[in-house]
């Protein structure tokens, strides 16, 4: 009898030892012979292209971001900004950038009172046109807690601090910079393209970008891509990959938000009712904290990011990585820990404002507060509003929509996507130490999607290497920018526009690297 037990426990192991072997069997197969061919090489490394800086040049970049730093483009909220400092602000790229504002070739139109569209006319017409977005204007900034004030612009370290250094004077006034250095050189552009800065879009563009885009779809302009803040170059952001990889976004989280308030009669505190305005709300926010929104790791373009990345990885994540179909329950796990990446993975909720209470001994008469929903891609605002009432469930909490939109549709990301090749090519040419560029998320929003009717190829990156660290400064404390960081992305740019004057991506060839 225990012979015949001891028999079957062991023919039990084996079977289980089988089924254990037999699935890493397939789970090696299929990372390391079944693996998808990469696509066909496009560039090849280029030896040392002619961006050299004279320390007056150097000098000069470096001032002119400063001296935008300097004014204090504040968008308060949709209906109070600095409009002094907007105007300013045009003025001051007219005196710093005379080579752009003298050139027959370049049209400049000054949309909505503030925002700015530049016309770049290459030499060849048959050549779709691409456009290079931006804006000036930014968030508020305390006082307090930065190591300079936020609109001194000061350097220390090697950093230049202050309001809209990474968010996103960097790249309204790089772009020009790239073409200012251009055009002193002679340089001849082929493609025409246009520069869009816009002056409103932390209140979500509606009468700056917007109003550009509008323009252009009355002219006819069909664009071959368009290129926008909102992701870069990631360093140490994602565990188990040592090396700073791109993250090209592809598509941006949709937004929805909402103000909730309870109205209740006010009163003597000495006599209270069970519950107050302020308990009330207090109760419906933590119920929408408490109950995050579901995980959609899968559902949306996330795993292309992971996949793309696969290789990237240390053992073992790479063999995870490239097996996301048996994996991805435990890396979705691990991708919910961190704030940055749970946020690529589901719609997030930000309780960003609360208001009530008139006096210690008053019962207040009404309660608000303001909830920032970020949409995943898969998800339609819609079908959020009707998760947050759901899970809000108490009728006295009203529920009002102050600003919704979708999901951007995602771009295309392929070996004929022309934007996507130029700024392959790019990124070899400027960031060598880059080894791989990836298609993403970006989980804010920025005014690219004012201009879906123009493309569809909309791609959000600014050619920054920014670490976890850096990231908390946008929209927080200490925003900064190491001057070599901002002059390669300028450099960046300076490229980008001489890359993309090319008339066709050239065929694949063997011999060349592929990031
Ligand atoms: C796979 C790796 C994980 C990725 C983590 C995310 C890292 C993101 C890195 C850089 C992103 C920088 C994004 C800056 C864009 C900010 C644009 C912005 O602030 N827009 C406003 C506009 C508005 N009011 O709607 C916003 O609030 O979103
Ligand atoms: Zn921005
Ligand atoms: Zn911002």
């Amino acid at each position: 009898m225990a012979g015949r037990l001891r028999g079957a426990a062991l023919a039990g192991c084996l079977g289980l030892c089988g089924t254990a072997l037999a699935l890493l069997a397939v789970v090696l197969l299929r990372a390391y012979v079944l693996r998808p061919a990469p696509g066909p090489r496009v560039w090849g490394r280029r030896p040392e292209l002619g961006f050299e800086l004279s320390a007056r040049d150097r000098r000069e970049l470096k001032e002119a971001l400063r001296g935008a730093i300097k004014i204090q483009t504040v968008s308060f909220s949709p209906d109070d900004q600095n409009t002094t400092a907007l105007a300013e602000f045009g003025n001051y790229i007219k005196k710093v950038f005379p080579a752009v504002f003298s050139a027959k070739f370049i049209q400049h139109e000054i949309i909505g009172e503030y925002s700015h569209l530049f016309t770049v006319q290459g030499s060849d017409p048959q050549l779709t046109p691409y456009m290079l977005l931006a804006h000036m204007d930014v968030v508020p900034a305390s006082q307090e807690g930065w190591v300079a004030p936020p609109f001194s612009a000061e350097e220390r370290g090697g950093f230049i601090y202050g309001r809209g250094t990474m968010d996103n004077k960097n790249s309204a006034i790089g772009i020009l910079q790239a073409l200012e250095f251009l055009l002193r050189k002679d340089y001849r552009l082929r493609r025409s393209f246009y520069i869009g800065i816009g002056h409103d879009e932390e209140i979500y563009g509606h009468k700056g970008a917007r109003k550009i885009a509008d323009l252009l779809e009355a002219r006819g302009v069909k664009l071959s891509f368009l290129l926008d803040e909102g992701s870069a170059i990631l360093d140490g952001f994602i565990k188990g990959i040592k090396a700073p990889v791109a993250v090209i976004g592809i598509t941006e989280k949709g937004a929805l938000t909402v103000k909730l308030s309870v109205e209740k009669e006010p009163g003597h505190s000495s006599a209270p009712p069970k519950e107050t305005s302020i308990g009330i709300l207090a109760g419906a926010l933590s119920r929408l904290e408490q109950n995050p929104m579901p995980n959609m790791f899968g559902h949306g373009p996330e795993i292309r990011t992971l996949e793309h990345l696969a290789s990237e990885f240390t053992f073992p994540l790479n063999l995870i990585m490239t097996n996301l179909w048996l994996f991805s329950p435990i890396v979705s796990r691990i991708l919910q820990q961190m704030p940055s990446t749970n946020a690529l993975i589901r719609t997030t909720t930000a309780i960003t404002m609360f208001n009530a209470g008139i006096k210690t001994n008053i019962i207040p008469p009404s309660a608000k507060a303001t909830v920032n929903f970020r949409i995943h891609p898969s998800q339609k605002a819609e079908e959020v509003l009707e998760i947050i009432k759901t899970t809000i469930a108490d009728d006295r909490v009203k529920i009002d929509v102050q600003e919704t939109f979708d999901p951007n549709p995602i771009s295309p990301w392929d070996n004929q996507a022309f934007g996507v090749q130029i700024f392959r090519r790019t990124l070899l040419d400027v960031f060598p130490e880059v080894s791989s560029v990836a298609p993403g998320i970006c989980i804010a929003n920025t005014d690219s999607r004012h201009f879906a009717k123009l493309t569809d190829a909309i791609y959000l990156f600014n050619p920054l290497i920014i670490k976890p660290d850096d990231f908390l400064r946008i929209h927080g404390l200490n925003e900064r920018i190491s001057v070599e960081g901002y002059e390669k992305q300028v450099e960046f740019l300076y490229q980008l526009i001489q890359n993309s004057d090319i008339k066709k991506l050239p065929e694949p060839h063997a011999n060349s690297h592929e990031l």
